[in-house]
C-alpha cells in the first residue's frame, strides 16, 4: 500500500454562501499521533475537519495525500458529534461498512464480534442500536468507523455528551487505535481531554489556525498571547 501521508494543505477555503468558514489553512499533517483541535465556539474546528476529510466544499487552495485522492479518501473515517445509527443490531451496524465492501455477512458478522469486543459491547451485540445510551452509541460509532481500520480517523466532539465513565471508555479506544497506527484528528471542548490525548495541538480561531504544535509544550508554553488567554480560561474570540 502506498503512503498516505503527508497531507498538505496550501491556502485551503471553504466557504458557505459566500462566507468563509474556514481558512485559509496551510497545514502539514505527518503520518503519527493524536492532534487535538481546540479553540473557541465557532472558531472553524469542525469546518476544518470536514474540509480536510473532503465532506466541506474545498471552494480555494488544495489539499493533497501522499497517494491518490480516491486511495486517500478510501483510508478515512469520520465520527460526527451525534452519529446516525442504523435501525438494525449493534452486530448488524458494525458490520455494515464491511458489507458495503462486499464482504459475505458470516465473514462481516465475525468481524463485528471482534470490534464489538475491541469497543466493549460485546453483550450489546443483538440490541437495536436504537436503544443504547450516549455512551453505547458513541462506542458503537467508534467501533464503525474503525472496523475498515482507517488509516486517518477525523472525531468532531465525539464525547460532547458523554458522563466521565463514558468518556474514559472512549478515550481508551481511541488510544488503542492511535497505538495499532490510526491516525487520529479530533476537535474537543474538554481541555482535559486535549491534555490526555493531545501529541500535536492546533489552536483555531477567527476561523484560522492561530497556533500549532507540539502538545507539551503547547500545554506549557504556547507561543501566542491568544492561546495563553484560552488555556487560562479568558475569553478570547
Ligand atoms: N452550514 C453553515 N452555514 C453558515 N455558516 C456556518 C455553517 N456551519 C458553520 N458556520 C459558521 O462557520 C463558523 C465556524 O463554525 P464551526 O462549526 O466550524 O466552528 P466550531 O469551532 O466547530 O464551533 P463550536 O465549537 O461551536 O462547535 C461559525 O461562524 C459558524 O457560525
Amino acid at each position: 500500500m502506498s503512503e498516505l501521508f503527508p497531507m498538505i494543505a496550501q491556502s485551503a477555503i471553504s466557504r458557505r454562501r459566500g462566507k468563509v468558514l474556514i481558512g485559509p489553512v496551510d497545514l502539514t499533517l505527518e503520518g503519527h499521533g493524536i492532534t487535538i483541535v481546540i479553540g473557541p465556539n465557532g472558531a472553524g474546528k469542525t469546518s476544518l475537519l470536514r474540509m480536510l476529510h473532503g465532506i466541506a466544499r474545498l471552494n480555494e487552495g488544495s489539499i493533497v495525500w501522499a497517494c491518490d485522492q480516491e486511495e486517500a479518501r478510501q483510508r478515512q473515517a469520520f465520527v460526527f458529534q451525534s452519529p446516525v445509527m442504523l435501525r438494525r443490531s449493534v452486530r448488524d451496524n458494525l458490520a455494515y461498512p464491511l458489507r458495503l465492501i462486499g464482504e459475505t455477512r458470516a465473514e462481516a458478522g465475525k468481524l463485528a464480534e471482534g470490534m464489538a469486543e475491541k469497543v466493549g459491547l460485546t453483550y450489546a451485540l443483538s440490541r437495536p442500536a436504537t436503544v443504547l445510551s450516549g455512551g453505547e452509541r458513541q462506542k458503537l460509532a467508534l467501533g464503525r468507523a474503525l472496523i475498515r481500520s482507517p488509516d486517518v480517523l477525523f472525531l468532531d466532539e465525539p464525547c460532547a455528551s458523554l458522563d466521565g465513565p463514558a468518556m474514559r471508555d472512549v478515550e481508551t479506544i481511541l488510544k488503542n487505535a492511535a497505538n495499532d497506527g490510526t491516525r487520529l484528528i479530533m476537535s474537543t471542548h474538554d481541555m482535559g481531554q486535549a491534555r490526555r490525548l493531545a501529541t500535536e495541538v492546533l489552536f483555531l480561531l477567527g476561523g484560522k489556525i492561530h497556533e500549532q504544535g507540539d502538545a507539551a509544550q503547547f500545554f506549557e508554553q504556547p507561543k501566542t498571547a491568544m492561546a495563553n488567554a484560552f488555556l487560562n480560561g479568558d475569553i478570547v474570540e
